[in-house]
């Protein structure tokens, strides 16, 4: 089957070899290579799990489950722990039910994050699958710091065919956040999606201008769904959990979209995410284009890391 033919599932599957090589082999190779259950096989696993960017934390607690489980269940072989394991790294994703509220009510949606990680990209792509779904959408172009930003938007708006308010550079974000929320009331806009800098002249500033905006946002639309969605470069590793705890304390964070998952060996900090951050990813971005920004489902996302076969997954 070729490339451009394969579903998201697919996709999302041959996104993850590079990562699925860094953990599962391992895993699988401590599973074949230690004939018994000790000390030194948590350890190597631990080991795995930890270079995989799962983070810390969540090892530890996939691992103690996995010890519970092992005793409790009498289990002597290595080998039959692996769908233990697996289960366990489900469960240690799990945040809840994540709500897609906005795509039912008025909602202005801010999405956030440092330089480079596929906000405008994601914007565009959310635009475009929002405007499928029958929703009038309503683009912002408030990253008026990079010069190429506002073009790129409008362009991902003339594919969409949405409005676009803001995009020249070197105009106030702040203002372009005004002016889109305004005219999203006076137009009955359904949902208002706000792209922004994700660098300013340092990172002080960078936050001001976020809490400036969302201050904006609160008074002239009060009562509107608000939604703001931190954008995490999947390449970045553990970094990305630091971007959003940075992002955190200026924003009340309603989800991740998770970029750049095609091809990363560190696709791991997706566990280390919805476990440490206990934020839910809401969108997975495995390429450039439209059909690459999907929701994010857990299961799914370890099935497509261990190879599962599931049936009506459509590869
Ligand atoms: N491979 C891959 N590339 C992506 C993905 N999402 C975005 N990109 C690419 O990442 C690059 C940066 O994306 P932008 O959307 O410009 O990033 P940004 O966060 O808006 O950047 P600033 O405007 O500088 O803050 C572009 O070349 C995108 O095409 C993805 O899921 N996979």
């Amino acid at each position: 089957m070729g490339e451009e033919k394969k579903g998201f599932f697919g996709r999302l599957k041959d996104g993850l070899t590079k990562t699925r090589d860094n953990i599962v082999n391992g895993i699988d190779s401590v599973f074949n290579g230690f004939s018994a259950i000790d000390e030194d096989f948590y350890e190597e696993l631990e080991e795995i799990l930890i270079m995989g960017d799962i983070g810390v934390n969540a090892t530890n607690a996939i691992i103690e489950k996995l010890r519970g489980q092992v005793k409790e269940n009498h289990i002597k072989q290595p080998s039959e722990c692996k769908e233990i394991l697996i289960q366990s790294i489900k469960e240690q994703m799990k945040v809840g039910e994540t709500a897609y509220d906005f795509e039912q009510e008025q909602s202005v949606i801010l999405v956030i994050g440092v330089n480079g990680v596929g906000k405008t990209t994601s914007v565009g792509k959310l635009a475009g699958i929002l405007k499928d779904q029958g929703r009038k959408v309503l683009l912002a172009a408030a990253d008026t710091f990079r010069a190429a930003a506002g073009e790129q938007l409008t362009e991902w708006a003339n594919r969409a065919g949405v409005d676009i308010i803001g995009g020249s550079e070197g105009s106030d974000p702040a203002s372009v956040i005004f002016d889109a929320v305004n005219a999203a009331k006076a137009r009955h806009v359904d949902v208002l999606l706000c792209d922004t800098a994700g660098r300013l002249h340092n990172k002080k500033n960078l936050m001001e201008e976020l809490k400036k905006i969302n201050r904006i946002i609160d008074k002239e639309f009060p009562g509107v769904h608000r939604e703001n969605l931190v954008v995490l470069d999947g390449t970045t590793g553990q970094n990305a959990l630091q971007q959003a705890r940075d992002f955190g304390e200026v924003a009340d964070l309603t989800g991740i979209i998770l970029t750049k998952m095609d091809g990363t060996a560190k696709g791991g900090i997706a566990v280390a995410i919805q476990s440490e951050l206990n934020i839910p990813v809401k969108y997975i971005g495995v390429g450039e284009t439209l059909e690459d920004l999907q929701k994010f489902d857990s299961d799914q996302f370890v099935n497509a890391l261990f190879d599962i076969k599931v049936s009506g997954e459509e590869e």
